[in-house]
């Protein structure tokens, strides 16, 4: 199993119907990617904490817990770099306190669903992201993502579950 790391996404209903925000990677991993916000599980938290610190250090944003909702797992592998797995844990949430700002991290912005920007993003992102976030599921959707060899290709997408 990769690093446990853990995704959240904020959704709020805009002119156009839903809006999802994710962000501009300003540094670390996937630098310079719209990736969604989040980061790594440390020890002691549970995921729902995580995600709670990290869009309060990435976002400026206070998550209502009572608003957040499990959003399943992706299970990320990088063969050629086992370094790099990691066993993601997401979540959406409709509430929270704050303004969203930019910090050091990430430049945060918000996209509609049905319009994600999949070319800026990850590749695999395509694959997985509109089912999680169409939260058209009863159980939390399992997906399972592995690279190719250059670290940025999909070789392989399965839903493990449920
Ligand atoms: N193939 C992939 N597609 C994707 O969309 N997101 C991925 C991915 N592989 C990893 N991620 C995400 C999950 C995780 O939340 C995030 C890890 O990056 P982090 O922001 O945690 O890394 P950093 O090391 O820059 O920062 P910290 O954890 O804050 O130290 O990358």
């Amino acid at each position: 199993m990769g690093a446990p790391v853990v995704l959240c996404f904020l959704l709020r209903e805009g002119q156009e119907g839903s809006e999802v925000l994710l962000g501009r990677k300003r540094r670390g991993f996937g630098v310079g990617k719209i990736v969604g916000l989040g980061g790594h599980i440390e020890a002691g938290e549970t995921a729902a904490q995580a995600a709670r610190r990290e869009l309060a250090e990435e976002a400026c944003v206070e998550l209502d817990a009572a608003a957040m909702r499990a959003a399943g797992t992706v299970d990320f592998r990088f063969p050629a770099r086992p370094e790099w797995d990691m066993a993601c844990t997401m979540f959406t949430c409709t509430r929270w306190e704050g303004e969203v700002c930019t910090t050091e991290e990430i430049e945060p912005e918000w996209f509609p669903v049905d319009a994600l920007p999949v070319d800026r993003m990850w590749q695999d992102a395509d694959h997985w992201l509109p089912i999680v976030l169409t939260g058209a599921w009863a159980v939390p959707p399992d997906f399972l993502v592995e690279m190719a060899e250059d670290n940025e290709t999909v070789a392989r997408f399965a839903v493990l579950g449920p």
